[in-house]
């Protein structure tokens, strides 16, 4: 059935026994047929099709199903392949090595799942709602973490008093700007006296607009307010972010601002800040070897805030999982770029909770507002209809590290908004104008590689002391967009290998060698080495090649190579894995070719904002376009703004 090379040939809708049957003989008939098809969604779908009748619409939503959660999507939406072929795939000339499969019309699809009683009360693996097909694990994910935030946003906590707010907001905003003028308004200041009341809050905004400037005043803010309250009490606040690389500068931010701060806010307060960062799966407790955490819904967490940075980067089940542990008086500071590529897994939680543009907020809240900010041209929102998710969310829109003018920052803007011919015209004119931070690297590998490699990875092998080789490594990275391909982390890598390998410094072969960077594939609890980790091998004063992490508590952590969790030489790395790290100079690579999936502005984007004061591009015009034309969707059912009984 299916490899006669018709599309749906072979199906017969009538058959009675078409239910009990398999609808390919083996995956390696179901590949013939289907092009990107991997084993976890063949199988996935055979399974549930055991239960639930072979009917090939239905074999085949499964296999989307399963390829969506693979994607990232927290759920398969029926209008986005109703009437539509799935898996055919031809090549440049048109010939078709995969006949792929026709969804039928929507309507159908929609009787069809009804009819199979998928509703989330049925207790199916799959659960059919509102159009859309669910692994019941993602949409149980999806209604409780609403719930949590519904229940949080509703305010379980004792508000403070407006007019205490107002003069504590007037100590940390001594000289306002917010109603300097038109478009004038200081959303930092906007931002804490949003949060200041709230059990739940978003604050969002692209890199450098001062998130942990603003939240470090916020927390200064709960600190004082909770101190003129009640005296004896000592908030507990816990400050995590996804990675550990994010942790790290959350807190080196944190202790930048407080230091910052001195003479603005009472020493009392600031020394009630915490400065110590810790990854979110640190906070939660991991238990080596299992995916269950030491805190959950029935050992709750100790913390009567708690604040997570970098928020895009966290997924659906790892957000779920943070609100199970949380008790309920606790409060939620969420802080992220919802610009930025969303997780890894599945899920787009800062997406979902900040949609963008910001509607407005809601009178009451435009009233609180107004009355402890003095601010008078804040948004209202236009429609009043639902709950008022709007209300816990403030964008900060002003960076403060690009001014405006800065290539990076006018780069940056033009490719999230999907400006391609602008954001090109700013990197070809870059030289020719004299900006210091763009440049537009010639097409030749080798024409700019060796150049970059001699003058931020050759000193690496002059480093007497390690501190100073970490702090060399973080000053410039390589990013690619993609693995493979000559353009490709796994190529530039070896490129950068031989190179150092010709001079005599390092080692092509795979052997370890004195000044290699490394980082770590595979997350270890035991060692406390997680996924993106970077280090390097480096010499000690025995003579012995060891492995060595930067670690907050000690310093330097220091290991036995062979004790090393799977890694890889990190010269270059992907986009994906630098979110959460910052260098001074990076040079981003983009494939040679447009027929690539993974290419969006989101993708660029979260690249050039990796980027602190220099940016070199590697990409050709029409591969650069198809990436700022491109986006990143992710599908899922999560609103706050719905009605309780309307459900996800
Ligand atoms: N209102 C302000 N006045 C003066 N300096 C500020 C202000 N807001 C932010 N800054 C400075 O701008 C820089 C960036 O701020 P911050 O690190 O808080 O931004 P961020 O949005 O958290 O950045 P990131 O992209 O690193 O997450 C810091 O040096 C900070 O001290």
């Amino acid at each position: 059935m299916f490899d006669n090379g018709a599309v749906n040939a072979g199906v017969d809708n009538n058959s009675e026994s078409k239910l009990n049957k398999p609808l390919y003989a083996s995956f390696a008939r179901a590949q013939v047929q289907l092009a990107a098809l991997e084993p976890i969604d063949y199988f996935f779908a055979q399974e549930l099709c055991q239960r639930l009748g072979f009917d090939p619409q239905l074999f085949h939503l499964l296999l989307a199903l399963s390829e969506s959660l693979r994607n990232g999507h927290s759920c398969l939406p029926l209008e986005s392949i109703a009437g539509q072929s799935f898996g055919f795939a031809s090549d440049d000339e048109g010939l078709v090595s995969h006949h792929g499969f026709i969804f039928d019309e929507l309507k159908n699809l929609d009787k069809l799942l009804t009819e199979l009683a998928l509703a989330p009360e049925q207790h199916q693996a799959i659960v059919y709602h509102r159009q859309k097909l669910y692994l019941r694990r993602y949409f149980t994910f999806e209604v409780e973490l609403r719930q949590f935030i519904r229940d949080k946003a509703g305010g379980s906590f004792a508000p403070f008093e407006t007019d205490d707010i107002k003069t504590c907001l007037e100590t940390l905003f001594p000289v306002s700007v917010t109603n300097k003028g038109a478009g004038e308004i200081d959303w930092q200041h906007i931002a804490v006296a949003n949060a200041v009341n709230k059990g739940f809050s978003v604050i969002a905004g692209g890199p450098g607009t001062g998130k942990t400037y603003t939240v470090t005043k916020l927390l200064a803010a709960l600190i004082m307010l909770e101190q003129a309250r009640s005296p004896q009490k000592q908030l507990t606040i816990a400050l995590v972010a996804p990675t550990g690389k994010a942790a790290q500068r959350l807190s080196e931010s944190i202790v930048k601002a407080v230091k910052g701060f001195r003479g603005l806010i009472p020493d009392k307060v600031l020394a009630a800040i915490p400065e110590q960062a810790l990854t979110v799966h640190r906070l939660l407790g991991v238990i080596p070897n299992q995916v269950n955490f030491r805190h959950h819904r029935d050992n709750l967490l100790q913390a009567d805030l708690v604040l997570i940075d970098e928020v895009s980067m966290v997924d659906l089940a790892l957000m779920t999982r943070v609100f199970r542990a949380l008790p309920e008086h606790s409060k939620v500071i969420l802080l992220g770029d919802a610009d930025q590529l969303p997780s890894v897994a599945a899920g787009s939680v800062l997406n979902d909770v900040a949609p963008r543009p910001h509607p407005g907020f809601s009178p009451q809240n435009l009233a609180y507002l107004e009355q402890v900010t003095a601010c008078r041209q804040l948004p209202e929102v236009k429609s009043k209809a639902g709950h008022q998710a709007a209300d816990h969310i403030t964008y900060l829109v002003k960076s403060r590290r690009f001014d405006g003018q800065g290539g990076i920052g006018r780069l940056a803007a033009a490719v999230i908004a999907g400006r391609s011919s602008e954001s090109w015209q700013l990197l070809t004119r870059a030289q020719d104008e004299g900006d210091e931070q763009l440049k537009l690297l010639p097409g030749e590998l080798l024409s700019w590689l060796p150049q970059l490699v001699q003058q931020y990875y050759l000193p690496l092998f002059h480093c007497n002391e390690v501190d100073e080789a970490f702090s060399l490594l973080g000053r410039f990275r390589i990013l690619c967009a993609m693995r493979k391909g000559e353009c490709g982390v796994e190529n530039i890598n070896q490129v950068i290998k031989q190179y150092l390998a010709d001079k005599g410094l390092a080692n092509a072969s795979g052997r370890l060698y004195h000044g290699m960077p490394v980082m770590i594939s595979e997350n270890d609890y035991r060692l406390g080495l997680y996924n993106g980790d970077i280090g390097m091998i480096w010499r000690n004063d025995k003579g012995h090649l060891m492995a060595v992490f930067e670690d907050a508590e000690l310093g330097f952590k220091w290991l036995m190579p062979s004790r090393l969790p799977q890694y890889e030489t990190v010269y270059a790395m992907t986009i994906h894995k630098t979110q959460g790290s910052e260098f001074d100079h990076v040079a981003m690579l983009l494939p040679g070719q447009t027929d690539n999936k993974l290419l969006s502005r989101e993708l660029l984007y979260t690249g050039i904002t990796r980027a602190k004061s220099k940016l070199s591009i590697a990409s050709k015009a029409n591969v650069w376009s198809h990436g700022v034309e491109g986006r990143v969707q992710r599908y899922s059912g999560f609103s706050l703004d719905t009605a309780p009984n309307e459900q996800v």
